[in-house]
C-alpha cells in the first residue's frame, strides 16, 4: 500500500529515523521495529525506556515470551488461558460493557520484580487482585495476555459496528495506568494498514475495515431503497485541558458547544469525509504523528493527551414514499495514562501534563461515581463540565450511547496499586446506566406522509363501500384491487361460478373443497398481512413517539446545562472573576439558543404526533375492514 509507506517514511524522516540495515534479515527486523513511530511516539525513541527495544509496541505475544526467556533466562510464566468470546445478545439488554485487558509482563517489569504477578484470573469474567486484602472483581469479560488484537476486535469491535449500523451512538474507550496498553489496544500497529498486514493492528483500523464492508453489503442488499451512506471523521486531542485538532495542527484551544440536533460537538473541528478503511488509516497516521508523546519513567513513549477519533455515520433510504434518515456517532477514545506522580518522577512540563491528566481522569471518576449514585436513587449534580474530557464524552457516560470501556492493566507486582485502582474504576463504571436510542428520523418528509395518508384514506373508503352491502357484487378484480397485496393472477371462482346440476357429485364436492381451502388460505394470508401492517404501523408510531420523548429529554438536559453554566457565571461575577456585562451578554446568547431549542421542539412535536397518530388510525381501520371482508366471504360459502 504505497500511500501508507509514503506517509510512514514521511513521519519517520520528520523525526529523523532511518533504517540502518545491511542484511536482509535486519531490514525486516528494523522496519518492524520502527512501527511505533507511527503512533506518534517516535519523538522519544532515543530515550531509554523500561521496555527493552522500542519494538515492544509491535511484538506478537510469542515474541514477548521469547524476550522474557532472553532477558531473564527463565521460561515464561505459564498461565491458564480462558475462553474469550462474545455474548451475541449482550447489547440487546445492556448499554455499557466493561472489559479488562491484561497485557504481558514487560522485560523491565521482569528485571525489577521477576515473574511475580499482582493478579490471578479465575474465569473469563473474574479476576482476583492478590494484594492485601485480597479482592475479587467480576466484569463482563476479562482478556488475558494471550488474547490477540483480532480476537479482541471480534468480541468488542464487531458488535460495536453493528450497533452503529443500527443507529446507536457508540463509544469505546481505553482506560489504564501509563504503559498498560491503551494505545496498543485502540490503535496498535497501523503501518501495515489493515489487519491483513499486521497481527498487531489495533481496534480502530479493524473497526473501520469492517464498517466499510458492512456498508457495502447493506447497499447491495437494499438497492431498491436507494440506500446511501456518508461517513465523516475527526480526530482531536485534549492536551493540558485544551482541545487541539490532530488533523489541523495549526488549531488551538477549540471550544465545545451543544446543539439540539448535533448534541455535544467541537466548534471548527476539521471533518473529513471517508469512503474506505484506507482513508481512515491515513487520517489515523496523520493524526497520531501530531499527538503529544513523551518519555516517562513508566513508558518510553507515553501519550500525554487524551485522543478522540470520531466518525459520524449517516444513512438515508426511501420506503413507502417516506425518506428515512439514520445516524450514529462513533467515538474511539485513547485516554492518557494515569500515573502516580511519585513513581513517574515527573518535573516541569511533564509534571504539568501529569497534573492535568490526573485532574481530568479524576473528574471522569467523579462523573462515574455520581452516575452510579444517581442510578441508586440519589439526586446529585454530575460535573460533566468540570473537564473537557467529560464534557465531550457526556453522551457516552450516562447518555444516549452504547459504551465499551476497556480497562488495561499490567499484571506485574511493580504496578500492583495502579492495577487495583484501575480495577476499582472499572468496577464502578459497570454501574453506569446509559439510555441508548436509535437515532432515526422518518418524519422529516411531511409531504410524503400526507400523500401516504391520502392513499390510505382512499383505500379505507373503498373498503367501507365493500363492507356496507356491496359484497354481493364482488368479482375477482374488485377483490384483487380492494384488498392490499392480493395475489392478482390467481383466478377464484367461488361465489358466482356456474355449477351445472348435471356435473357429477364427486367433482362438485371436490371443487367445493378446493374453494373452501382456497378461501381459507386467502383469509389466513390477508389476516396475517393485516396484522403485520398494523404491527408495523404501531411500531413506527411508537418509534416516533419514543424519538419525540428522547428529543424532549435532550432539550431538557440542554436547558439544564444552560442553567448550570449560568450559575457558574454568576459565581464568577460574585467572586469578581467576570464582569456583570460579560455575564449578561452571555446570558442573552444562551436564552436565544434556548428559545431556538424550544421552538424547534414545539413545531416538531405537533406535526409529528398528528401525522403519526392519523397514520396509525387509518392503518388500523384498513385492517378491520380487510378482516370483515374475509369474514363475510367465509360465511358466504
Ligand atoms: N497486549 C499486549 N501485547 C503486546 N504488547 C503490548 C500489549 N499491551 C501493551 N503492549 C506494549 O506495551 C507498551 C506500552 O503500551 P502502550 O503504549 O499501548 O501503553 P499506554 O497505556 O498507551 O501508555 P501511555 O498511557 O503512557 O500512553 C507498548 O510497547 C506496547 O506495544
Amino acid at each position: 500500500m504505497p500511500f501508507i509507506s509514503d506517509t510512514a517514511s514521511a513521519i519517520k524522516s520528520r523525526f529523523g529515523f532511518h533504517n540502518r540495515s545491511s542484511s536482509s534479515e535486519s531490514v525486516s527486523l528494523l522496519s518492524v521495529r520502527n512501527t511505533p513511530d507511527l503512533l506518534g511516539k517516535s519523538a522519544v525513541r532515543e530515550n531509554p525506556g523500561h521496555f527493552t527495544a522500542s519494538a515492544s509496541a509491535i511484538r506478537s505475544i510469542s515474541e514477548w515470551d521469547e524476550d522474557l526467556t532472553e532477558s531473564t533466562g527463565a521460561a515464561p510464566q505459564s498461565s491458564q488461558s480462558f475462553e474469550f468470546h462474545e455474548d451475541p445478545s449482550f447489547w440487546k439488554d445492556h448499554n455499557v460493557q466493561v472489559i479488562i485487558r491484561i497485557r504481558p509482563l514487560s522485560s523491565s517489569e521482569i528485571s525489577v520484580q521477576g515473574n511475580s504477578k499482582c493478579i490471578k484470573q479465575e474465569s473469563c469474567q473474574t479476576i482476583t487482585w492478590t494484594g492485601h486484602p485480597e479482592s475479587r472483581f467480576t466484569f463482563d469479560l476479562v482478556a488475558d495476555e494471550h488474547v490477540s488484537q483480532e480476537n479482541l476486535f471480534k468480541v468488542a469491535g464487531l458488535p460495536m459496528v453493528e450497533n452503529c449500523m443500527g443507529g446507536y451512538n457508540s463509544c469505546m474507550f481505553a482506560y489504564g495506568q501509563t504503559g498498560s496498553g491503551k494505545t496498543h489496544t485502540m490503535l496498535g500497529d497501523i503501518e501495515g494498514g489493515t489487519r491483513r498486514h499486521s497481527v498487531n493492528c489495533g481496534m480502530t483500523p479493524r473497526v473501520f475495515e469492517h464498517l466499510f464492508t458492512r456498508i457495502q453489503k447493506e447497499k447491495d442488499i437494499r438497492k431498491d431503497e436507494k440506500l446511501r451512506f456518508t461517513c465523516k471523521c475527526s480526530f482531536l486531542e485534549i492536551y493540558n485541558e485544551q482541545i487541539l485538532d490532530l488533523l489541523d495542527p495549526s488549531s488551538t484551544n477549540l471550544q465545545i458547544r451543544e446543539d439540539m440536533k448535533k448534541g455535544v460537538y467541537v466548534e471548527n473541528l476539521k471533518e473529513m469525509e471517508v469512503t474506505s478503511a484506507r482513508d481512515v488509516i491515513q487520517l489515523l497516521i496523520q493524526g497520531a504523528a501530531n499527538r503529544k508523546v513523551a518519555a516517562t519513567n513508566m513508558n518510553h513513549a507515553s501519550s500525554r493527551s487524551h485522543s478522540v477519533f470520531t466518525c459520524i455515520i449517516e444513512s438515508k433510504w426511501e420506503s413507502q414514499a417516506v425518506t428515512h434518515h439514520r445516524f450514529a456517532r462513533l467515538n474511539l477514545v485513547d485516554l492518557a495514562g494515569s500515573e502516580r506522580q511519585k513513581s513517574s518522577g515527573a518535573e516541569g512540563e511533564r509534571l504539568k501534563e501529569a497534573t492535568n491528566i490526573n485532574k481530568s481522569l479524576s473528574t471522569l471518576g467523579l462523573v462515574i461515581m455520581n452516575l452510579v449514585n444517581i442510578s441508586n436513587g440519589k439526586s446529585l449534580h454530575v460535573p460533566y463540565r468540570d473537564s473537557k474530557l467529560t464534557f465531550l464524552l457526556q453522551d457516552s457516560l450516562g447518555g444516549n450511547a452504547k459504551t465499551t470501556i476497556i480497562a488495561n492493566i499490567s499484571p506485574s507486582n511493580c504496578c500492583s496499586l495502579e492495577t487495583l485502582s484501575t480495577l476499582k474504576f472499572a468496577q464502578r463504571a459497570k454501574f453506569i446506566k446509559n439510555n441508548a436510542v436509535v437515532n432515526e428520523d422518518a418524519s422529516g418528509d411531511v409531504v410524503a406522509m400526507r400523500l401516504q395518508i391520502q392513499q390510505l384514506k382512499k383505500e379505507v373508503s373503498r373498503l367501507r363501500g365493500l363492507v356496507n352491502g356491496r359484497t354481493e357484487n364482488l368479482d375477482n378484480d374488485s377483490l384483487a384491487s380492494s384488498v392490499p397485496a392480493s395475489p392478482g393472477p390467481l383466478k377464484w371462482e367461488g361465489l358466482h361460478g356456474s355449477f351445472s346440476p348435471l356435473a357429477s357429485d364427486k367433482r362438485m364436492s371436490q371443487k367445493k373443497d378446493y374453494e373452501v381451502a382456497l378461501v381459507g388460505a386467502f383469509k389466513r394470508e390477508r389476516e396475517n398481512e393485516a396484522a403485520l401492517q398494523a404491527l408495523t404501523a404501531e411500531s413506527q408510531a411508537a418509534m416516533q413517539l419514543a424519538k419525540q420523548r428522547e428529543d424532549e429529554i435532550q432539550s431538557l438536559k440542554m436547558r439544564l446545562r444552560f442553567r448550570e453554566a449560568g450559575i457558574k457565571r454568576l459565581e464568577a461575577v460574585a467572586s469578581g472573576k467576570m464582569s456583570a456585562e460579560a455575564h449578561l451578554s452571555q446570558e442573552k446568547e444562551e436564552y436565544l439558543k434556548e428559545i431556538e431549542v424550544l421552538r424547534a421542539q414545539v413545531n416538531r412535536n405537533q406535526e409529528v404526533t398528528r401525522f403519526a397518530l392519523e397514520n396509525l388510525r387509518l392503518k388500523e381501520e384498513i385492517r378491520r375492514h380487510a378482516y370483515l371482508i374475509f369474514k363475510i366471504l367465509h360465511f358466504a360459502l
